[in-house]
């Protein structure tokens, strides 16, 4: 398996008045990218931010891999300013596009990787037939919209059929994944690990990202 074990933290729950810092400690303790959770209030209940906050951090931090988790309607109305916000993976929700295909490429020909993502209530054979263009797809495991949430173990079964059937697939889970539920993501074959207030609100990042790294390359040996 060619896949590697990242973690990359949520700052949805971090102080976003503080987010270079809170971003950069991050990073610090190991963090191999950031995810930035970019909301609309349409496709979900709730407003974060956009690409002029994306932009004003990437101004602060030069070099680290920034994916934007983008909950939004119109995907393709932010590909351009995202790009130039410096984002490198740009991950949307395949639900409300009409030709994934499409913003996909346009996705691509702006620079970026392309995420698809899916949320609970979505089955895994309506993403199948865009793998073959995503680089990375996140099976999402809280609805989306807000951090905090519990985990859905029932999520697994699209993991580990993404697993077995896309061995060198990078594979994504986000939502209420932490210590306690890693093994589970671990297992079922997830290999990019996003995970919010658990490794926000820790006393210890570093051990905590460590600890989440670890187990999930342990079963991808
Ligand atoms: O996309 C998201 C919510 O829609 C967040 O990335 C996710 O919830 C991470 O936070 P936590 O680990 O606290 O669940
Ligand atoms: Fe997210």
């Amino acid at each position: 398996m060619s896949v590697k074990a990242k973690i990359g933290p949520s700052i949805l729950n971090a102080d976003l008045a503080n987010l270079a810092a809170e971003s950069q400690k991050l990073l610090d303790n190991g963090a191999d990218y950031l995810h930035l959770d970019v909301m609309d209030g349409n496709f979900v209940p709730n407003l974060t931010f956009g690409h002029p906050m994306v932009k004003s951090l990437r101004n602060k931090i030069k070099t680290a891999f920034f994916e934007t988790h983008m909950m939004v309607q119109n995907p393709e109305q932010w590909i351009s300013p995202m790009a130039d916000a410096g984002v490198n993976l740009y991950t949307f929700h395949i639900e409300p596009v009409a030709d994934v295909c499409k913003v996909s490429r346009l996705v691509q020909e702006a620079g970026m990787k392309v995420g698809l993502a899916i949320k609970p209530g979505t089955k895994v054979e309506d993403l199948e037939k865009y793998i073959s263009i995503a680089d990375v797809v996140l099976v999402m495991t809280v609805e989306p919209g807000f951090g905090g949430q519990s985990f859905m173990a029932d999520m697994m079964p699209k993991v580990e059929w993404l697993r077995q059937n896309y061995p060198n697939l990078d594979i994504e889970v986000d939502g209420g994944v932490g210590p306690k539920t890693i093994a589970c993501c671990a297992k079922s074959g997830a290999n990019m690990i996003v995970s919010g207030t658990a490794v926000v609100g820790a006393t210890d990042q570093r051990q905590v990202i460590r600890e989440m790294r670890d187990v999930v390359q342990s079963y991808l040996k």
